[in-house]
């Protein structure tokens, strides 16, 4: 599915009004219509009172087309305006005079107005602003949306929630706690990101008669993941499927290279996720001083020991030990629990050299990167020759932060585009993990994953996402797809451990792979 800005959202209205011929009062018409039929399913019953909290733009013009429905359905409606209906212009003035011929009870509501009597309604249909919101609602939007925050009533939000920024996410003060946001045509970026999805609560994409071939035009290429998307835009139809004439050898064998003494669960999580996500073979590279302490815990996995002069790390190994083990490997994925050593980042350069296997970095592999970036003058990883099989990073906001000389603030309030220019300067797919997990191709495509939860937020789930994305890419996976569909199996598991117990946080990362 579609997910869009602003920016894009005004070109696909322009193109489909203009270019298509659907007038805008025909959008306007069934934008209200399929708000109405959200918000009565909210109400959950006849003859419920709607309060429609209307805004000088088409966002409340959508709304009066809404409040007209909720009244045919046999619904009492009172049209709340936040601006003199007198100075409405276009679409919504058209409206405004269809609802004052009905008879369409109105008040309007200024700074100066007595709070409204919440009592008399039973749900809220907030339709103050939408896509052509700037900055913190201002006057009258900023004290009804306070009021209706207060009013402890259900809110169904038109667009997006009044008050939220719908490019990144970001919420201004003060900001609709909408129950659920009916977006019209296509996903918002904002009702994708953090905050924002909070206070959207379920969204719900309606469609309003803009064709998606309008998008496709527009050239958006932000995108939800769901199942439909990833058959037809990611080429992964029927992505379980196998032919019954095969053998371990069919789908790959996976390096993992992870793990010291103090972090050996790193290495153990990694592999395991990268078997169970389906390749044929796991070879778990480890530091030979505490190979010993391993066997006979994961009998499917072979392990083989790197000579480690007895420190139990990674600082006395050599990365041609490790290429040459990465031979005819379908995917290596290096990082998880590998600590940080001396000279560490020239050290991942050789592997990145040296190896022709395609490569996942996560954990301390993405710090060994940002080492090379915080080098002066290098140029940072930029300017290391180009591979030609792929990498796969899969950084947290933290890691996501140092490799971009940023803060995680920074890196959190626009995740979608801090994802997309990162791969594309780099030349990389990257995983940008953290709700609403954010993957980004080097050709500057984004897929917005919506599965997970935050019972995830513990010590290895990003172990096991390094592994089913090895796991994937060895199985003969383009980047892109092993990275989108990593993530949404990871998170698909998570959410049935969390369905399958008691306390949602209870879960660990070990549960994940066996939900897989
Ligand atoms: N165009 C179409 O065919 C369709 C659009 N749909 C709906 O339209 C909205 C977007 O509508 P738009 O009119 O572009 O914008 P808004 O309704 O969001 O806001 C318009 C005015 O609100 C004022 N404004 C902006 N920011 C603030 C603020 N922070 N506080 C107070 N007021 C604000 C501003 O006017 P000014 O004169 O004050 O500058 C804006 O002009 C979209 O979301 C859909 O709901 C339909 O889908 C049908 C097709
Ligand atoms: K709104």
């Amino acid at each position: 599915m579609y997910v869009v800005n602003s920016r894009e959202m005004r070109a696909i209205d322009h193109y489909t009004i203009e270019q298509i011929g659907i007038p805008a009062l025909v959008l306007m018409e069934n934008a209200g219509r399929a708000v109405a039929e959200e918000a009565a399913k909210l109400a959950g019953g006849d003859s419920r009172r709607f309060a429609i909290l209307v805004g000088k733009g088409n966002n409340g013009g959508d709304g009066i087309v809404a409040a007209r429905h909720l009244m045919e359905f046999g619904n009492e409606v009172k049209l709340i305006y936040a601006t003199d209906p007198a100075t409405f212009e276009h679409e919504a003035a058209i409206q405004r005079d269809i609802a004052r011929k009905l008879n369409i009870p109105y008040e309007n509501y200024s700074e100066g107005s007595p709070p409204i009597p919440w009592r008399d309604y039973d749900v809220i249909v907030d339709a103050l602003l939408g896509t052509g919101s700037r900055g913190a609602p201002r006057a009258a939007y900023a004290k009804l949306i306070d009021e209706a925050n207060g009013s402890g009533l259900p809110i169904c939000s038109l667009d997006i929630p009044s008050g939220l920024d719908p490019d990144n996410g970001g919420v201004h003060a003060p900001c609709i706690r909408a129950s659920c946001t009916v977006a019209l045509a296509f996903s918002k970026r904002g009702l994708e990101q953090q905050p924002g999805a909070d206070y959207a609560g379920r969204v719900i994409v309606r469609a309003i008669g803009i064709p998606k071939a309008a998008a496709e035009q527009q050239g958006v290429h932000t995108f939800r993941i769901e199942e439909p998307l990833l058959s037809d835009t990611l080429g992964l139809r029927n992505y379980e499927q196998r032919s019954s004439d095969t053998n371990k050898g069919s789908f790959g064998h996976v390096l993992v290279a992870a793990g010291s003494l103090a972090m050996s669960g790193a290495g153990l999580l990694c592999a395991k996720a990268a078997l169970r996500a389906g390749c044929g073979l796991v070879t778990w590279a480890l530091p030979e001083s505490w190979l010993p302490s391993i066997v006979g815990q994961l009998p499917e996995i072979m392990l083989r020991g790197m000579s480690d002069q007895g420190l139990g790390d990674w600082s006395r190994i050599t990365p041609q030990a490790l290429i040459e083990l990465s031979e005819k490997k379908a995917a290596l994925v290096f990082g998880p629990g590998v600590g940080r050593f001396t000279d560490d980042t020239a050290w991942l350069r050789e592997l990145w050299e040296g190896t022709s296997c395609p490569l996942v970095l996560d954990a301390d592999a993405l710090n060994m990167l940002s080492g090379s970036s915080s080098d002066s003058g290098s140029g940072g990883f930029k300017a290391w020759p180009k591979r030609s099989s792929p990498v796969i990073l899969t950084p947290h906001p933290g890691e996501m932060a140092r490799l971009c000389g940023k803060s995680v603030k920074d890196i959190q309030m626009d995740r979608i585009a801090t994802a997309r220019t990162f791969a594309e300067e780099h030349g990389v797919t990257l995983v940008l993990k953290g709700a609403h997990t954010v993957i980004a191709s080097p050709a500057g495509d984004v897929f917005i994953n919506p599965t997970g939860n935050a019972g995830m937020a513990t010590g290895g789930t990003g172990d096991v996402l390094a592994g089913i994305t090895a796991s994937l890419l060895a199985q003969g996976k383009t980047a892109i797809q092993a990275a989108a569909l990593g993530a949404y199996l990871h998170g698909a598991a998570g959410d049935r451990v969390a369905d399958s117990r008691a306390y949602k946080a209870s879960l660990i990362a070990s549960d994940i792979i066996e939900q897989l």
